[in-house]
């Protein structure tokens, strides 16, 4: 197709939740995906699995419902994945391809990037927005929505924090994650979440280690997903025995991301789960990774 239109969407990896701050926290890592939307005379998918190559390919699907909510008529496209983001759950694929996609028919169909009405209708089609958020603006992110709008505080994360990635080889899906949490928490848990979750932003803020070691214990969800991660409690063991400041389920598993103080902090606390004998789990992907204080990008 001669004088086609393109855009390249580039989309940062997210960690959902920061342990205290279920469904409203995240952080932008510097772990990116990208997706090439071309004009195409026909809809072709390439770059990804076989199975994520049909039209219900999630990138896909998010670019035709921002065309719908715009009134605009969706072209046909030639859309290409390059992710390096496991697959296992946990860093926000979904939320990269939910965010492409808005982004680029924004960029393509519509009048340009608007981060706002991104924002919203990435909440909508993800469910909730602590991925799609950072993704979105970068950095820490704190969230919350009516349903229609919704409203996200970013703040920076200091240079000295630094994170360990850490995928099993096994797969948790975000419906049976969801699945386990109680359907009622008691005042006091409320209490002690709202209260930690401040602490939380202010430490990773400030890069205070310390308060990030006693604000990250949270109450709501991890204690009933790490029975779904059967290496869990090992890596958590192995992680600050080595000097995490914390560790948490990144989103809802099965990524678990460790918070260091410091580049070699980190490494030491990577290379120790590595090398973990007793409990040693072949197959384990893990990543030393910054905040990416940038977070969608692209080129039309
Ligand atoms: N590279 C990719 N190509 C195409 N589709 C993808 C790709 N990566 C992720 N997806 C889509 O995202 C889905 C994974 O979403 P899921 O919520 O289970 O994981 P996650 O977003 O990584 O985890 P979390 O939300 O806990 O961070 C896949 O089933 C697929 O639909
Ligand atoms: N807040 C979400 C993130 C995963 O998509 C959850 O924990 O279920």
């Amino acid at each position: 197709m001669s004088g086609a239109r393109k855009a390249v969407v580039s989309v940062p990896a997210t960690s959902a939740n920061v342990g205290v701050g279920y469904d409203c926290l995240g952080i932008a890592l510097d772990l990116r995906a990208t997706f090439t939307f071309e004009e195409s005379d026909g809809l072709v998918i390439d770059g990804c699995l076989e199975k994520f190559r049909g039209e219900d390919n999630l990138a896909w699907t998010s670019y035709l419902e921002a065309c719908r909510r715009m009134y605009r008529e969706p072209r046909p496209m030639h859309l290409t994945i390059d992710s390096p983001i496991p697959l296992s759950g946990g860093l926000g694929s979904s939320s990269t391809c939910v965010v492409a996609g808005v982004v680029a028919a924004q960029l393509l169909n519509g009048d340009g990037f608007d981060p706002q009405a991104a924002l919203n209708v990435a909440t909508f089609l993800e469910g909730h927005p602590d991925n799609v958020a950072p993704a979105i603006m970068g950095g820490l992110v704190s969230s919350f929505s009516d349903g229609r709008d919704t409203r996200s505080l970013r703040f920076d994360v200091a240079d000295g924090i630094s994170f360990v990635a850490i995928a099993p080889p096994y797969e948790v899906r975000t419906a049976d994650a969801r699945k386990v949490m109680p359907e009622s928490v008691s005042t006091e848990t409320c209490v002690w979440q709202v209260g930690h979750a401040v602490a939380t932003v202010q430490a990773l803020q400030s890069g205070d280690c310390d308060l990030l070691a006693a604000a990250c214990q949270d109450r709501l969800h991890e204690p009933f997903r790490a029975r779904l991660i059967p290496d869990y409690e090992p890596l958590r063991r192995t992680a600050l025995a080595a000097g995490a400041a914390a560790f948490l389920i990144s989103g809802s598993g099965s990524t678990m991301l460790a918070v260091c103080d410091g580049d070699e902090g980190a490494r030491r606390v990577a290379n120790a789960v590595n090398n973990m004998v007793e409990n040693h789990i072949d197959g384990l992907w893990v990543r030393v990774l910054g905040c990416s204080p940038k977070g969608v990008t692209f080129e039309v």
